[in-house]
């Protein structure tokens, strides 16, 4: 068997004219937490629809649990979160589970542990009418969870929720990830993947345009140089690591390296009759990473929105 639990091949969706997926190569493996990571309209969510067998892909083929999209067995092993989940508005939390496990042919014992999961157990018995969204949005995770998945797909599981309730399914995603549970779970929000997941794929303008650890796509971080004169510092650097690698921002001199580095380029510095005045080290975000990337290509830029100064949102 592969070791794949999701794994597509050239999997593409056109509507019309629009490519709303383009030639995705995805390859989700077991026990990680996957994180499908593009700003808004990229793609994520018909992707994920096409992995759940409810839209056919134009091209390409998808298998999930090594089966095509949509088969029942593999269906029944799936535990899925996309688009808002619907729950009688009258009924409890515990109640409207009970009907789901009913209807899903799954042990009521479950439901206790699902509660317990999501952190709802002390609510369990109050109509789902009176949930906070953060509440509501965990009892859909609950519901997902009933089926004791061997896959959960998570369409933008935080999409909505106030800071509280974003933390709170953060630490339940990664919780989930960390109890070896395998999840594909989609997000516009760097700090966010970043936090949560094990490995990231970029989907950009409808194409999966880098895949890799969080570790490997940040690909280390680099050093900074403030040096006097800034230019000629330029030209003494360029000379010893990678040209392209160098770059001027806010008045010093960026450069991706490696730690190690810094004594040699110092001493090169100060050879060359360079005052250097600070010298330090940054890890990479992967926002630095997002924006490299996205802006090496010719096409309409990506807005960084910051509705919280923690928060880095690519939609
Ligand atoms: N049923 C449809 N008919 C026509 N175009 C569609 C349809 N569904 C999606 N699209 C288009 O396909 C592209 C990808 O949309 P999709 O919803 O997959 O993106 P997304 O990355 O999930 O973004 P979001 O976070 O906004 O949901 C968009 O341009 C969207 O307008």
């Amino acid at each position: 068997m592969t070791e794949y639990l999701v794994e597509t091949a050239k999997l593409t969706k056109i509507y019309g004219r629009r490519r709303a997926v383009d030639d995705l190569d995805l390859r989700v493996r077991a026990g990680e937490v996957y994180g499908f990571l593009g700003p808004n309209g990229a793609g994520k969510t018909t992707t994920m629809k096409m992995l759940l067998g409810l839209i056919r892909p134009t091209s390409g083929t998808a298998e999930v649990l090594g089966a095509p999209p949509g088969d029942p067995a593999a269906l029944a092993k799936i535990g899925m979160l996309v688009e808002t989940p619907a729950f009688y508005p009258y009924l409890s939390g515990r109640d409207n589970l009970r009907v789901l496990a009913r209807y899903a042919a799954v042990p009521e014992s479950r439901i206790d542990a699902a509660l317990e999961t999501v952190d709802l157990s002390s609510r369990d018995r109050d109509r789902f009418a009176t949930y906070s969204l953060g509440m509501k949005q965990r009892l859909g995770v609950a519901a997902a969870l009933l089926k004791d998945p061997d896959l959960l797909i998570m369409d933008e599981p935080t999409n909505g929720l106030d800071p509280a309730g974003m933390a709170d399914m953060r630490r339940l995603m990664r919780g989930l990830g960390d109890a070896g549970r395998t999840i594909l779970l989609s997000s516009h929000m760097l700090s966010e993947v970043e936090e949560i997941c094990d490995r990231v794929g970029v989907i950009f303008q409808s194409r999966l345009i880098r895949e890799g650890t969080v570790d490997q796509l940040r690909g280390g971080g680099a050093l900074q140089v403030t040096a006097d004169p800034l230019d000629a510092a330029e030209l003494v650097v360029k000379r010893l690591v990678d040209a392209d690698h160098v770059t001027v921002q806010d008045g010093r001199l960026r450069l991706r390296t490696t730690r190690e580095d810094a004594a040699r380029i110092n001493r090169e510095l100060v050879v060359a009759g360079i005052d250097v005045l600070e010298l330090t080290w940054a890890e990479r975000t992967l926002e630095d990473v997002f924006l490299e990337m996205t802006t090496e290509r010719p096409t309409e830029p990506v807005t960084v929105g910051r509705p919280d100064p923690n928060e880095r949102d690519v939609r």
